[in-house]
């Protein structure tokens, strides 16, 4: 791996979603790490996340968002505690309560999406994340995301079955 993502992080029991789980095989294995005091998610599309002939599917948007702000989540809870990847300490587990997507021009398929999030808001239990979706100099897409610490009741699965 080229860089440290807080995906690579998560305890087993939390890395089997479909949009950044590493032990769903047949997911997209978003991964998101710190660019100084933003976060990023970088992601190459793939002809089968075709909207229309020639741009990205508005799904494929808002799954992009959605796993990168949980993981932008993640990464502020465990820097405002004085943690860095590869510390032992586990990395704090968030789920999405409220996603707002703006798709503010037609996404083009073909370059690498760049997806770029800033920390608006951060409490006791609740993260705000603002996001920019880029490909290449163009802004196509931007997202408000409230993001809660994971509640027991969804983690008291330890696989799937
Ligand atoms: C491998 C990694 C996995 C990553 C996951 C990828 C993203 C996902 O797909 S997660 C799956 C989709 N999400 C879910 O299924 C979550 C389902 N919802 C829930 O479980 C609950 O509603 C939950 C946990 C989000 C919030 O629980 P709740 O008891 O309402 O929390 P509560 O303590 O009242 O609220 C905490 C804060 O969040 C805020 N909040 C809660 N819900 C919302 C909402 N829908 N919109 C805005 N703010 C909200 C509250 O206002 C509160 O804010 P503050 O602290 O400022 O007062």
């Amino acid at each position: 791996m080229d860089f440290l993502a807080v995906q690579d992080f998560y305890p087993e029991d939390f890395a089997w979603c479909y949009g950044c789980g590493r032990m769903n095989s047949s997911g997209h294995h978003f991964r998101t790490r710190w660019n100084e005091e933003e976060t990023l998610t970088e992601y190459q599309p793939g002809p089968e996340h075709m909207a229309i002939p020639g741009f990205v599917y508005g799904g494929l948007i808002a799954s992009l968002f959605d796993c990168h702000s949980t993981g932008s989540a993640s990464l502020a809870f465990y820097r405002q505690a004085g943690h860095a990847l590869g510390d032992e300490t586990p990395v704090p587990r968030c789920v999405t309560a409220s996603l707002k997507v703006d798709y503010l021009k037609p996404t083009p398929l073909g370059p690498t999406l760049r997806v770029i999030g800033r920390i608006a808001e951060i409490g006791r239990k609740k993260v705000v994340v603002v996001s920019e979706l880029w490909a290449k100099d163009v802004l196509c897409a931007r997202c408000e995301a409230v993001l809660v610490t994971a509640p027991a009741s969804m983690l008291q699965n330890s696989s799937p079955s």
